[in-house]
C-alpha cells in the first residue's frame, strides 16, 4: 500500500477505512456499476413491510428481495452473475480491515452475492440486520459518490446505543464477528459532497458484498 490508510474500529469486528479506493478505482467502479444496473433485474425498488424502498437496487450473483434470496429473477431470468472482481475486492478488503486477526467466517467465506444500491439525495435505508444470509462472513461495503450519515447500531434493537459516522466516496465499511448481526442504516445523503473525480456526478452507490451460505435455490 502506497499511502497509510487510517483504520477506525468502530466497534468489535466493525471496521471504518476512509479513502480505500483511490479515484481512479473509484471511477473505474462507479461505470461497472452503471452497466451491472442496465444490465437483468437492474435498479429495482422493492416494496418492504415498511413500504417502497426509497433505494434502487441491483443483485448480483443472487436476486435479494424483502426478505429472500432467490437463484433467479422474478420473471424467471437468470441472475446476472456474481464478478470475479468483486470476489476480489472482498478479500483485500478483509485482508486490509482485519489483518491478521480476522473475525469468525472470515477466512473460509465464499462471497457470491452483492448488493449494489443507488440512492438519490432524498434516498434512506431504515435500521435493518443483513440476516436473510446463512454465513456469517462479515459483509463487506463499499461507497461511492455523495457522503452520507451511515448509522451503526446494536445487535439488540434498532434503536441506541449507535454510532454515526460519515461515509465518503472511496470508502470501505466491514462488519463481522460480534458485530455481524447489528443493525444499521442510512439516516440522510448529503448532496453534492462527490470528488467529481469519482465519476458519479449525484447521488451515492454503494456496493455490499456478502457470502449466502446457499448451495442453491431456497
Ligand atoms: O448503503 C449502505 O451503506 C448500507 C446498505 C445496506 O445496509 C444494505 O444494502 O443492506
Ligand atoms: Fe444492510
Amino acid at each position: 500500500m502506497l499511502f497509510e490508510i487510517p483504520r477506525i474500529e468502530i466497534a468489535p469486528g466493525a471496521v471504518h477505512l476512509p479513502g480505500w479506493l483511490d479515484p481512479g478505482r473509484q471511477r473505474r467502479l462507479v461505470d461497472t456499476c452503471r452497466s451491472w444496473a442496465q444490465g437483468p433485474g437492474g435498479l429495482h425498488q422493492h416494496r418492504t413491510r415498511g413500504g417502497v424502498m426509497s433505494v434502487r437496487m441491483t443483485a448480483l450473483g443472487w436476486y435479494w428481495r424483502p426478505y429472500r434470496y432467490t437463484s433467479v429473477l422474478p420473471d424467471g431470468q437468470p441472475v446476472q452473475p456474481f464478478p470475479q472482481e468483486l470476489e476480489q475486492l472482498a478479500r483485500r478488503a478483509l485482508a486490509d480491515a482485519y489483518g491478521d486477526t480476522p473475525p469468525d467466517g472470515a477466512h473460509e467465506a465464499h462471497y457470491d452475492v452483492a448488493l449494489v444500491n443507488f440512492y438519490d439525495s432524498t434516498a434512506r435505508m431504515g435500521m435493518h440486520q443483513d440476516r436473510d444470509e446463512r454465513s456469517d462472513a462479515p459483509v463487506i461495503s463499499v461507497s461511492l459518490g455523495d457522503s452520507c450519515v451511515f448509522r451503526f447500531g446494536n445487535t439488540e434493537t434498532r434503536s441506541r446505543p449507535y454510532t454515526d459516522i460519515e461515509l465518503g466516496s472511496g470508502d470501505l465499511f466491514v462488519f463481522g464477528g460480534p458485530t455481524r448481526m447489528a443493525h444499521h442504516g442510512v439516516v440522510r445523503i448529503h448532496p453534492n459532497t462527490a470528488d467529481p473525480r469519482c465519476g458519479l456526478a449525484e447521488g451515492r452507490l454503494n456496493i455490499t458484498i456478502r457470502a449466502t451460505g446457499f448451495d442453491t435455490d431456497t
